[in-house]
């Protein structure tokens, strides 16, 4: 029987927004501001005993590099990504948008366990799946 282990990758990306409604206060600024995200991808699962890995950490790369960091890196989220133009570009949103983006490049999104956005050192947010629907996935489009 194989041990449980995690392994996680963390990656940056910067960003324009503006969360477009006067209960934002100053994030609703009409010029936008932007932020240095950073994003924590945690998978979780067996540790296969020949390679030592859950999954190789360059796989994981690869797949946060071509599902998110291609649509997102230096982009506008409200206008240049179709997930926001009908949703907040909220630290919340874009957690469970990188989770469905990640959970569709990987061969076995069971292992994905765990992804945490931080907006600022001092705002961040955390989702692991919960709650997400078919139709979620479905409109979970760049
Ligand atoms: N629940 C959420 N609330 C807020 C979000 C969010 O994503 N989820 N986002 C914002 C704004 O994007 C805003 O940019 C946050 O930045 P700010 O308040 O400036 O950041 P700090 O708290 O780190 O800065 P202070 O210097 O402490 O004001 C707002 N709310
Ligand atoms: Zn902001």
């Amino acid at each position: 029987m194989p041990v449980i282990g995690y392994v996680s990758r963390t990656e940056h990306f910067s960003a324009a927004h503006r969360l477009n409604s006067p209960r934002f206060g100053k994030c609703n600024h009409a010029n936008g501001h932007g932020h240095n995200y950073v994003v924590e991808t945690v998978l979780r699962g067996p540790i296969d005993p020949i390679t030592g890995m859950i999954v190789n950490i360059t796989d994981l790369k690869q797949w946060l590099k071509t599902a998110v960091l291609d649509h997102v890196d230096h982009k506008n989220l409200d206008m240049d990504v179709k997930f926001f133009k009908t949703r907040p570009s909220t630290t919340e949103n874009l957690a469970v948008f990188i989770w469905m983006r990640l959970a569709m490049a990987m061969p076995d999104r069971s292992l994905l366990h765990k992804v945490v956005v931080a907006e600022t050192p001092k705002n961040k947010s955390e989702f692991c799946g919960e709650g997400l629907t078919q139709q979620d996935f479905d409109q979970c489009v760049v």
